[in-house]
């Protein structure tokens, strides 16, 4: 068992070392675009399955309380958490439209839409990022695998962190190291460095 966690360990390790080569340049932009959104009066909506639901709301709060100092409260939504609004779109319309309808309510142009999916093809998250350019939304997308078809969505005034990995939970972990990556750099883009 000790050799199954120990592999766990180094393919975590591996992981993060081949996204730290790749991926530096998309989580800057992420980062810039969510400042900038920020700057504008805009707040930014999350959305994800699973444990990419856990992520998602892991940003909200970072964002709405702090991170790793004192500084003011910042805009931030998420998504999955409103479970009597949740359960009656997924029971009067359909799952894939829970995060959809919600961007068509609170969304607003300038806001920014952060859509975490592992594979990218989960499909009420690719109707989250329909609906946030319906609304002028720019897109953070974090994803994994070979993007699917969140990959095919993203314009260029958006930006996909695609983790290089296979393993839903290998991409999750990278996910949270990109997520801590971007509440430090806005911190410090909004306060200054420390
Ligand atoms: O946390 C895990 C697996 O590590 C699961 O809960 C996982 O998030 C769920 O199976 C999700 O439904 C996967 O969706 P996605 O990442 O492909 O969008
Ligand atoms: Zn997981």
């Amino acid at each position: 068992m000790q050799d199954r966690i120990i592999g766990h360990f180094g393919a975590s390790i591996e992981t993060k070392t081949h996204a730290a080569e790749e991926l530096p340049p998309f989580i800057e932009r992420a980062a810039q675009i969510m400042v900038n959104a920020l700057l504008g009066g805009g707040k930014i909506l999350t959305c994800g399955n699973g444990g990419s639901a856990g992520d998602a709301q892991h940003f909200s709060s970072e964002l709405l309380n702090r991170f790793e100092r004192e500084r003011p409260s910042l805009p931030a939504i998420a998504l999955t958490t409103d479970s009597s609004t949740v359960t009656s779109i997924a029971n009067d319309y359909s799952y894939n439209e829970i995060f959809s309808k919600q961007i068509r309510a609170l969304g607003n142009a300038g806001d920014v839409l952060l859509a975490i999916s592992t594979s990218g093809n989960s499909a009420n998250v690719v109707q989250a990022i329909q609906a946030a350019h319906e609304r002028d939304m720019t897109v953070v997308a974090l994803t994994g695998k070979d993007g699917g078809h969140m990959a095919s969505l993203i314009t260029r005034d958006d930006v996909e962190v695609r983790v290089p990995a296979n393993v839903t939970a290998r991409i999750q972990e990278v996910h949270l190291l990109v997520i801590h990556c971007l509440c430090d750099l806005i911190d410090c883009s909004l306060f200054g460095e420390e």
